[in-house]
C-alpha cells in the first residue's frame, strides 16, 4: 500500500519527532494537537532542530523551508479523513487512546492504517475499539526520534501482514531500522529498560545512593550514555509510571512494582524534563 499523507496526532516531545523525520523523509505531515500552543510548541521544537542542521551544514535554508512547509496544522481530528496512515502519540493513557481510535476509525479512510507510538498499552486492545482491527499496529519510536534509529513494530492479534509490511516499509524509508515485536506488555524496550530505571529509582528511594551517584554508575560503569535517573526525566516520569503499571497489572509480577518515590513524583507534577523539574532541576 502506498503511503503519501501521513498524521501525527499529538505535538508532544514524540509527535513532534514524529512528523519532523517524516517530513523530512518527504511526506506530507498533518500534525494534530488539541490547542494551538501545543501545536507551536512541537513546531518550534522542529524548527530547533532542522536550525541546527543548517547550521552544521547538514541543510540548507531551503531545504530546512521545504521540510517545514510539508508540515501542516491540525486542531481537530475530522483532518484524519484524507489521509493514508494516522501515528498517534497523544499522551500514554488507555481512555484517551481508545477514545482517538473510535473517532479516527469513523473518520479516516477505508484503506487508512491506524498506528500508535504507545510506549506499553496493548495494541490489541485499541483495534478491538474499532472496526478494522486488521489495519491496527504499534509503529513504536524511541526519543528522541530524529537520532535514534529503532521503531519497533508491534503486531496486534488481528493485524494484517500487509499492513505490517507498509510500516516496516515506511519505518526504513523514514531512516530506521524496525524489529518485529508481539503484543505482550512493554513490547521489548520498555520491558527491559523501565524495570532498570525503577530499580535505580529503588536505589535511591532505600538510601543506596544519590540520583548523581547513581547516573555516574551507570554512565561511567557500564558506558551509558545517559544515567537512569536522566534517561527517565527526559522520558516523563509520568509515562515512566504508566509504563511500570501496564508491567505490573499485564505481568502479574511484583517484580514490575512501580516504586513508590516514582509514584510520590508524579503525583506532585514532578513529570522531569518536560516539567521542570524530576530527579533533577531544569531551567
Ligand atoms: C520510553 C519509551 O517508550 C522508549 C524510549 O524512547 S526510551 C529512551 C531511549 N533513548 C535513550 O535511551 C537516549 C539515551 N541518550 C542518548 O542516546 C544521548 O544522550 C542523546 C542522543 C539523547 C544525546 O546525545 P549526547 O551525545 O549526550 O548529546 P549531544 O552531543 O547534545 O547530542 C548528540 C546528537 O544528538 C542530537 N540531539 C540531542 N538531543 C536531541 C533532541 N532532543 N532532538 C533532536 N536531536 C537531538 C544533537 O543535535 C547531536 O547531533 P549532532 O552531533 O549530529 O549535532
Ligand atoms: N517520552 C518518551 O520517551 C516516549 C514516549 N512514547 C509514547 O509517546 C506518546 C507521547 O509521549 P510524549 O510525546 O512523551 O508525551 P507529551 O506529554 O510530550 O506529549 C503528548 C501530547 O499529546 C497531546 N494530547 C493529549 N491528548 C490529546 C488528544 N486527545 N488529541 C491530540 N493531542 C493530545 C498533549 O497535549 P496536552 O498537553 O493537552 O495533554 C501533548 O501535547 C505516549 O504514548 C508515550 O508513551 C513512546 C516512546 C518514547
Amino acid at each position: 500500500m502506498s503511503i503519501e499523507k501521513i498524521m501525527v496526532i499529538g505535538a508532544g516531545q514524540m509527535g513532534s519527532g514524529i512528523a519532523q523525520v517524516c517530513a523530512t523523509a518527504g511526506y506530507t505531515v498533518v500534525l494534530n494537537d488539541q490547542k494551538q500552543e501545543f501545536f507551536d510548541r512541537g513546531l518550534a521544537n522542529i524548527t530547533k532542530n532542522l536550525s541546527r542542521d543548517v547550521e552544521k551544514g547538514r541543510k540548507t535554508e531551503d531545504e530546512k523551508a521545504t521540510i517545514l512547509a510539508r508540515i501542516q496544522p491540525s486542531l481537530t481530528i475530522e483532518d484524519a479523513s484524507d489521509v493514508d496512515i494516522v501515528i498517534e502519540a497523544a499522551v500514554e493513557n488507555m481512555e484517551i487512546k481508545q477514545s482517538i481510535f473510535k473517532q479516527l476509525d469513523t473518520i479516516a479512510p477505508a484503506h487508512a492504517i491506524l498506528a500508535t507510538n504507545t510506549s506499553s498499552l496493548p495494541i490489541t486492545e485499541l483495534a478491538a475499539v474499532t472496526n478494522r482491527p486488521e489495519k491496527v499496529i504499534g509503529m513504536h519510536f524511541m526519543n528522541p526520534v530524529p537520532v535514534m534509529k529503532l521503531v519497533e513494530v508491534i503486531r496486534g492479534l488481528a493485524t494484517a501482514d500487509e499492513v505490517y509490511e507498509t510500516v516496516r516499509d515506511l519505518s526504513e524509508k523514514l531512516g530506521k531500522t524496525s524489529v518485529e515485536v508481539n503484543d505482550f506488555p512493554g513490547f521489548v524496550a520498555n520491558r527491559i529498560l523501565l524495570p532498570m530505571i525503577n530499580e535505580a529509582i529503588y536505589a535511591v528511594y532505600e538510601g543506596v545512593a544519590s540520583v548523581e551517584d547513581v547516573d555516574t554508575v551507570m554512565k561511567l560503569g557500564m558506558n551509558h550514555p545517559m544515567g537512569p535517573l536522566t534517561l527517565a526525566d527526559f522520558i516523563g516520569l509520568d509515562t515512566c509510571l504508566s509504563i511500570m503499571e501496564i508491567l505490573h497489572e499485564g505481568l502479574g509480577d511484583s517484580k514490575y512494582r512501580p516504586c513508590p518515590l516514582l509514584r510520590k513524583y508524579v503525583a506532585a507534577g514532578w513529570y522531569g524534563k518536560k516539567s521542570g523539574r524530576g530527579f533533577y532541576v531544569y531551567e
